[in-house]
């Protein structure tokens, strides 16, 4: 089984919060995917007020594990104080933290990151560093004391899919016994198989589920196509070829003249 920060999981989908059409659509929604662990954004809602600490409410009666997130800070400062905040909101160590280094990809600051991780784990926080598929920054990422990492595979938001799936195998093969979940761009289904099957060990995602036309079914959706990517990489996937294998056995058939 999965284990986060000592915390076995089971499933290996987890969910971002924000973008549903509606509370009752993301309650729904979390229930059809049987997740887990739901990450929230902490910043986003605060700014919200009395809607925010509603949203809260709902989120924790839902009874899954909080991930909370430090999305929209953009120095490892921000990141560390609204992380702080989150441990007291939540009452949880866990922090998915983002520092967001450039406004049009929202692709990670990795030199803030890495500062924001070591203080953290120094405080005894269990970071979930949201970074690129870049194995020296992994690397830096675990000597500052983080246990997972979270690697994109495209742009938040952009449901593009694996745009670089060398780069995700080499992670996989370069921390074989780091939980790699993969996070963000995922858009279908078959993106979540895909990473999946390349050995990940889970997917979080928010707007192709939130964003889809019916989110619920959507969710339902990247469920099983989690579990299916999973259960045929345990399998063992054949690797392609360049030329043909004939899949029925020319020796010992039966020969009818
Ligand atoms: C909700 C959250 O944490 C996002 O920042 C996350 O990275 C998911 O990205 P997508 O919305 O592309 O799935």
């Amino acid at each position: 089984m999965l284990e986060l920060y000592a915390t076995p999981v089971s499933s290996r989908l987890l969910l971002g919060t924000a973008r549903y059409p509606s509370p009752a659509i993301l309650a729904d929604a979390i229930i059809v995917s049987e997740t887990e662990i739901l990450t929230v954004s902490l910043r986003r809602e605060m700014a919200r007020g009395q809607q925010g600490g509603a949203f809260f409410g709902m989120i924790r009666d839902l009874g899954r594990r909080i991930l909370p997130n430090t999305a929209g800070c953009h120095t490892a400062s921000e990141a560390v104080l609204t992380a702080k905040m989150a441990r007291e909101v939540f009452g949880t160590n866990w922090v998915k933290l983002e520092v967001i280094g450039h406004q049009d990809t929202l692709q990670p600051d990795v030199f803030a990151l890495v500062e924001a991780a070591r203080i953290l784990c120094a405080e005894g926080f269990e970071v979930f560093p949201y970074t690129t598929d870049d194995l020296v920054v992994g690397e830096k990422l675990l000597d500052a004391g983080c246990r997972v990492l979270m690697p994109w595979c495209a742009p938040i938001g952009s449901a593009m899919g694996p745009q670089n799936i060398p780069a995700l195998r080499s992670m996989r093969a370069h921390f074989p016994d780091v939980p790699l979940i993969v996070d963000a761009g995922l858009g279908r289904p078959s993106h979540a198989a895909l990473v999946m099957e390349l050995g990940f060990d889970a997917v979080l995602l928010n707007t192709a589920v939130a964003g889809a036309g019916d989110p619920v079914q959507m969710a339902g959706a990247f469920a099983r196509a989690v579990e299916a990517g999973r259960s045929g990489y345990q399998a063992g996937l054949l690797e392609p070829r360049d030329m043909a294998v004939p899949s029925t056995p020319v020796i010992g058939k039966a020969v009818f003249s």
